[in-house]
């Protein structure tokens, strides 16, 4: 692979992908013998087992562009189920941080599926690996409050003199914010693979509700464990 130098013999079908590597190689300490398997530029991959089925964790940094890469790649290597492990920031004052979000769909403010797809096509998860992430959130005893909906994907993490229209989204219901669903969705559609992403909300997204943005606090990492356990459990779930 030519950004993500993995040996594609060595990859699972299954992978965990998030933004932050750090985040990567906490989750890769959970597996079985979970080893690296490659490093380059943000993309920092691992491999093991979860429950006795393999699975890979690979890092994707900020931002769909260089996301997209990874996906990508990912799937040229032989991957079929591809969850995202991320964080979001909150449109809605009843989700707040600390909580999780499954997104069924994401909206498609993003630059880079403008690229690959016309305006209309949707970007969506996959339902079973929705159903999966949303038992499995269920099944485990982490208190924390979930929710599944619509979330939206944008480039800009910090404005500049235009306004994007963040209360039009909340008004519509849309969950919270990132900035790679949108990418993972399209691209699993485009080469059928199944995708998924569940986020760790770190705060508000929308200026009527943000305070100071701390994603750095004892509340969002609890919900990153949570998260991420949860999602092993629905990667080994969706290939039932
Ligand atoms: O926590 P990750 O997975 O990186 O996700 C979110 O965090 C980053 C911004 O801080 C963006 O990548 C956004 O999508
Ligand atoms: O893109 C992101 C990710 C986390 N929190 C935010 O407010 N925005």
């Amino acid at each position: 692979m030519p950004n993500l130098k993995i040996n594609p013999e060595l990859l699972s079908e299954r992978v965990i992908v998030c933004g932050d590597p750090k985040r990567a190689a906490q989750i890769a300490a959970l597996l079985d013998g979970g080893e690296p398997l490659a490093e380059n530029r943000e993309y920092h991959s691992f491999t093991g087992k979860w429950k006795g089925t393999e699975v890979s964790v690979v890092s994707h940094g900020v931002g769909a562009p260089g996301a997209a890469v990874c996906f990508e790649e990912l799937i040229m290597g032989g991957a079929k189920q591809l969850i995202r492990v991320g964080t979001a920031g909150s449109y809605q004052e009843d989700v707040t941080p600390g909580s999780l979000v499954i997104s069924t769909a994401a909206v498609r403010c993003d630059g880079l599926t403008s690229q690959l797809v016309p305006a209309g096509f949707p970007a969506a998860a996959d339902r079973q690996l929705v159903y999966a992430l949303v038992s499995s959130a269920a099944e485990r005893e982490h208190g924390l409050p979930v929710k599944e909906g619509i979330t939206l994907t944008l480039d800009a993490f910090y404005s500049g003199v235009l306004e994007f229209p963040h209360q039009l989204y909340k008004k519509a219901g849309v969950l919270g914010a990132e900035m790679e669903n949108s990418a993972l969705f399209v691209i699993a559609a485009l080469k059928g693979i199944r995708a998924g992403a569940i986020l760790a909300i770190d705060g508000f997204a929308d200026a009527d509700l943000r305070a100071e943005y701390n994603p750095s606090t004892d509340l969002v990492a609890k919900a990153i464990e949570a998260e991420a356990l949860i999602a092993l459990d629905a990667i080994v779930l969706g290939q039932e």
